[in-house]
């Protein structure tokens, strides 16, 4: 079959390699220059573990090809799956306006019937709407379907989650177009549900506001925790054991970011005001996740005497989570813009960010980045940063202060080195 691809990012290019994979001629499609040209190279524009590797097999073997020609690579394939950025708008909701621009491209330059698959995070109710976005466009009558499929991998780890997805969801009342996507996703064996379209946009914000939720539940409880002196991460054992709550997404931190949790949870509530049905838990959910990097660096200030100007800190970590070269809602960067707003002098470090120049002192190596440093504060859990050289790093800092907003160091360990160290209820 022969798929387009509109919108090359983190999604985009995972799905085209996906079904490049499963054998499937793909176009991805891309109104950025830039992007277009570096994955005709076999070149990736973030970093995804896997990826790229991929994308030079399927490129040589011209399985995955890329065009910014939008009419050709309308008219040339019969699905097509929009993948374009759905951000935040001012409100809360999500900014459909990438959406609707496809929508009607597609609508402008149709002509044989089309599966439109929305696999972007869309609200519910957007399937009615790209159907009435591409029909206002069209000269005639040519029949499509619109299909939601939403897409469910972790930016990191998106290649193994997008191969072995839990779950597919494919939102249709078309036995046409239920038909054509159950062939596409044939060879998975995991279950398949199908469901109408706006059944298929809830499951995909309830889920992610669901992993969001649990992640402030073990945070708010993670303050009380620190306030008894009782170990978060034995509590996060403990109840997760339990099959029925399960142990992912209990790991207490700093709160959490990227392009997804933050924008998903807020336009969900805005869905729900919209239709005069609040969600109280996910409004406390926003606000747990909001004071938990507050909560941080007030512990932060207080270990280091309640001042922070002009001390030197040393963040290690920009990403938003490990693995990933994002830094959308990363709270490494809410962290150091209140840091900065104390007049403390930062110095940071991740293996993969590189920030715009001039945006912050950012060194090449850890000890470079720890030289000199009242206070080592970790904020990405990433893997380079677990087996760290403490000792030798302690000689380095003017003060040996730790603080893990992830808790991934030892406690005993680090406090065994002579280093004093907080971390989030890590007792
Ligand atoms: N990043 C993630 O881990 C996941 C994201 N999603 C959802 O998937 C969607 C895409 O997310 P990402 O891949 O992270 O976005 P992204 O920002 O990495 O990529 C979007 C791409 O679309 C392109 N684009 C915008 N308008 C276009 C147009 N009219 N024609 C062609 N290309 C156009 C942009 O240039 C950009 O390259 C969002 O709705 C997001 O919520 C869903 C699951 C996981
Ligand atoms: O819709 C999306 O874009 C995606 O959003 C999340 O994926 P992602 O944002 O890539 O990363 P996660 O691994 O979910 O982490 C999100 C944030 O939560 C934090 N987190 C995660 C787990 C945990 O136990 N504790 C915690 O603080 C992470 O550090 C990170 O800041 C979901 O996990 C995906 O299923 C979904 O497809």
């Amino acid at each position: 079959m022969n798929i387009l691809i509109v919108g090359t990012g983190y999604v985009g290019t995972t799905t085209g390699l996906l079904f490049c994979e499963m054998g499937h001629q793909v176009t991805g499609l891309d109104l950025d220059d830039s992007k277009i040209q570096g994955l005709k190279a076999g070149k990736l524009h973030f970093y995804e573990p896997g990826l790229e590797e991929l994308l030079i097999k399927h490129v040589a073997a011209k399985n995955f090809m890329f065009t910014k020609n939008t009419k050709k690579a309308v008219r040339e394939n019969d699905v097509i799956f929009i993948c374009v950025g759905t951000p935040q708008d001012a409100d809360g909701s999500a900014d459909l306006s990438y959406v609707k621009n496809v929508a009607e491209s597609i609508g402008k330059y149709i002509n044989n019937y089309k599966v439109i698959v929305t696999k972007s995070t869309v609200p519910v109710g957007t399937a009615t709407l790209v159907t009435e976005w591409v029909k206002k466009k069209q000269k005639g009558q040519i029949p499509f379907d619109v299909v939601s499929n939403p897409e469910f991998l972790r930016e990191g780890s998106a290649l193994q989650d997008a191969l072995n997805p839990d779950r597919i969801v494919i939102g249709t009342t078309s036995e046409t177009a239920r038909t054509i996507m159950k062939e596409l996703y044939n060879d998975f064996h995991c279950p398949i549900i199908v469901t109408n379209p706006k059944a298929s946009e809830m499951i995909k914000y309830a889920a992610n506001s669901f992993l969001a939720m649990k992640i402030s539940y073990i945070n708010e409880l993670a303050k009380m925790c620190d306030y008894l002196e009782i170990n978060i991460n034995d509590v996060s054992m403990g109840i997760g054991l339990d099959q029925r709550i399960g142990p992912q997404f209990l790991r207490a931190g700093m709160g959490y970011g990227g392009s997804c949790f933050p924008k998903d949870v807020n336009a969900l509530i805005q869905t729900a005001k919209e239709n005069g049905q609040p969600l109280t838990i996910l409004e406390s959910v926003v606000k747990v996740n909001e004071a938990q990097p507050v909560y941080f660096i007030e512990k932060i200030k207080q270990a280091l005497g309640g001042d922070l100007t002009n001390k030197t800190i040393a963040v290690l970590g920009l990403s938003f989570k490990a693995n990933t070269d994002d830094t959308r809602e990363s709270p490494s960067l809410i962290l150091i813009d209140r840091l900065v707003a104390e007049q403390a002098q930062v110095k940071a470090h991740d293996p993969k960010v590189k920030m715009a120049e001039g945006a912050l002192v950012q060194l090449q190596t850890v000890e470079e980045t720890v030289t000199g440093a009242d206070a080592v504060i970790l904020c990405t859990d990433w893997d380079d940063y677990k087996n760290l050289d403490w000792v030798s790093l302690k000689s380095l800092v003017t003060q040996p202060y730790l603080f893990d907003g992830r808790n991934m160091l030892d406690k005993g360990a680090v406090e065994g080195l002579g280093f004093h160290y907080v971390g989030i209820a890590n007792h």
